[in-house]
């Protein structure tokens, strides 16, 4: 087995009696594109600033390449921090910004120019390299930070919300510049971020932090397609929650008995009879009609409300007891569909689109 590049063990930060970061076990491979996300104040940036050596973790190991590095002073680690409000110098062009951390190395001057006219060329800023960075657009200065970093030639490079300050249009361009940048070198990122669609499209692996604890830790595909709790189910989003007991009737079928009937699922893992399981549905799972009769799981719904979002509409629905069902539909669909809210309609789902939540046997899962 390969040894991971870089190993969290057990890492632990407290500020005073608050703990910020609980117990985080977690390992990056070497050439891996990891996101850390979750609601605000639940610890990434605390976690990444301890990987790069801006905060002493109070328990707890950081280890690269196997070596343990808690007691390494920033500027001897190969974990370089790029963040939100890129702290380039200000009073500096651009070419003195990329070179200033090569100076720190006291890298001969002909390698430092060398590598500096790389990155600059390679990040597509050669023609302002002798300009002052505060006469930079946002997007350009970002490029900076980026070739700032990346010219150390680190082991990994951590990102806090890198593209946050861009407008949408840059933020989608240099999504797609750091995904080429990472995959042609072969470097290592950890990158936090608030946007699903970053943490979702880039990374090779998503961790989901919740109160400084790691929530989940999968593919993105596993983290939409499984989510392994409610709070990942509803940090995701587009979910239908159903809360209820795990039941099997005298028919044979296997489901979980709600407030809105026996909800059937095709498979219960090995959750026990009785076991009080949530079971998510997807929105894009659902259909919806104006006749019962369409599916196995039908639930009567009134339209609460419907949501427009480019080429698909979610619509907001609600039980009889209350729960709410998110069901998203293409635009085609919702006219032939022709419901106005308030009206009465039935959700309904394919048992194997049902995923239990929180039934012991998955949570015993690694
Ligand atoms: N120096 C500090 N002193 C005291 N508390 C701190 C300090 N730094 C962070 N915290 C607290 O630790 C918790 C985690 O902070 P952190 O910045 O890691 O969260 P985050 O997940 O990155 O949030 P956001 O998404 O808002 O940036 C927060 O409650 C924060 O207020």
């Amino acid at each position: 087995m390969t040894q991971p590049l870089l190993e969290l063990h057990n890492l632990n930060k407290s500020y005073g009696t608050f703990e910020a970061v609980k117990d985080i076990d977690l390992s990056v491979d070497a050439g891996e594109f990891l996101a850390i996300m979750g609601p605000s104040g639940c610890g990434k940036t605390t976690t990444l600033r301890m990987m790069a050596g801006l905060e002493d973790p109070t328990r707890g190991d950081i280890r690269l390449e196997g070596q343990q590095i808690n007691d390494l002073p920033v500027w001897q680690r190969e974990t370089p921090l790029v963040w939100q409000n890129l702290a380039l110098f200000p009073y500096m062009t651009v070419r003195e910004n990329v070179e200033f951390g090569l100076r720190m190395k006291k890298v001969p001057a002909p390698e430092r120019q060398r590598r500096c006219a790389e990155w600059l060329e390679r990040l597509g800023i050669a023609g302002f390299a002798d300009r002052n960075v505060a006469k930079l657009s946002g997007g350009q200065r970002q490029r900076v930070a980026l070739a700032r970093s990346l010219v150390l030639q680190p082991k990994v490079l951590l990102l806090d919300e890198p593209l946050s300050a861009l407008d949408a249009h840059m933020s989608i361009r240099m999504q797609g510049e750091l995904k080429r940048l990472q995959r042609e070198l072969g470097i290592t990122f950890v990158y936090v971020t608030h946007s699903h669609s970053e943490a979702f499209s880039l990374a090779d692996r998503v961790v989901i932090m919740n109160a400084g604890r790691i929530e989940q830790l999968g593919t993105p595909q596993d983290i939409f397609l499984r989510p392994r709790s409610r709070f990942v189910a509803q940090f995701v989003g587009g979910i239908s929650l159903f809360s209820g007991v795990l039941k099997t009737t005298k028919e044979g079928k296997i489901g979980i008995d709600s407030a809105d009937g026996l909800l059937q699922i095709a498979d219960p893992a090995s959750a026990q009879s009785g076991s009080r399981c949530d079971l998510a549905v997807r929105a894009d799972r659902i259909n919806v009609t104006t006749q019962p009769g369409w599916g196995t799981n039908e639930v009567p719904c009134t339209l609460m409300s419907e949501e427009f979002a480019g080429a698909v509409v979610n619509l907001h629905l609600e039980t009889a007891a209350g729960t709410g069902i998110v069901a998203q539909l293409q635009q085609r669909d919702l006219e032939r569909l022709s419901a106005r809210a308030g009206q009465q309609v039935y959700a309904s789902w394919h048992p194997e689109d049902g995923v239990l939540l929180g039934a012991p046997a998955l949570k015993a899962v690694a």
